[in-house]
């Protein structure tokens, strides 16, 4: 099976992550999308909810959408969530799969700051979404890896191309939302209606999170 991963620190989970991520469902033509919450994230000192609950709110997305399936391979790692190590235990459960990493501009700007970044190509694909607010330098690093790597989404339905190592640029929903946003809104008690899904909404309300 062709599989999708969107793997993030979900603090909270957001439709910036929800719809990107239905878009390259569709486009690349894949079968799941999983998402992959981490319970110690690379980059970031710090989360402000707990794993159970940032776990519990990717639970109640996937829930709503046949589209996507929980991958909890990260969220029960008690040390920090590599994702060549990741990708690397994925590969070696599934063999039979096709991965598509699925990553913001965000992140992929910032993939030569990775463990061992250059490996994911030898694991996967990435499927690279736009996201407002950061546009990569053309003399880039990544500029100069895109070019080299790119491919068509007519290339991902094919069946003979190789299973790992292509970028593809999806044409995915342009969503100005960071869960930073949505955290210092909460604090404000500033309206998040367009930014949430509602069971997410609904579960921060009752368990009283981001106050
Ligand atoms: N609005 C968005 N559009 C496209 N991709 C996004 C968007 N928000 C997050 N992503 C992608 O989703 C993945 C997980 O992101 P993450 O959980 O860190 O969310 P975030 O909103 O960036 O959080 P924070 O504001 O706390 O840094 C990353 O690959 C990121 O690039
Ligand atoms: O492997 C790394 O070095 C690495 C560094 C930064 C982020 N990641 C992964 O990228 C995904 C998005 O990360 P984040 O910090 O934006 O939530 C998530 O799955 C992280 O584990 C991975």
């Amino acid at each position: 099976m062709r599989i999708g991963i969107l793997g993030g620190t979900f603090d909270p989970i957001h439709l910036g992550h929800i719809n990107p991520a239905l878009d390259v469902k569709q486009q690349l033509n894949l079968d799941q999308v999983w998402l992959m919450p981490n319970h110690i994230p690379p980059h970031k000192n710090t989360t402000m909810v707990s794993s159970f609950h940032r776990l519990e709110m990717v639970k109640l997305v996937c829930q709503h959408y046949p589209e996507f399936q929980l991958c909890d391979i990260e969220i029960n790692r008690d040390t920090t969530s590599y994702s060549v190590t990741t990708l690397t235990l994925l590969t070696q459960e599934y063999p039979q799969h096709e991965f598509f990493f699925i990553m913001g501009m965000d992140s992929f700007i910032q993939l030569p700051l990775w463990y061992q970044w250059q490996s994911l190509f030898s694991l996967c694909h990435i499927a690279l979404c736009q996201r407002p607010g950061w546009a990569m330098d053309a003399h880039s690093e990544m500029a100069k890896e895109l070019l080299f790597r790119q491919a068509t989404i007519n290339d991902a339905n094919q069946s003979h191309q190789t299973k790992h190592g292509k970028i593809f640029s999806v044409n995915s929903q342009l969503i100005d939302i960071s869960s930073t946003d949505i955290r210092q809104r909460l604090q404000q008690h500033a309206d998040t209606q367009s930014l949430l899904h509602p069971s997410t909404r609904d579960y921060i309300e009752q368990h009283q999170l981001y106050r």
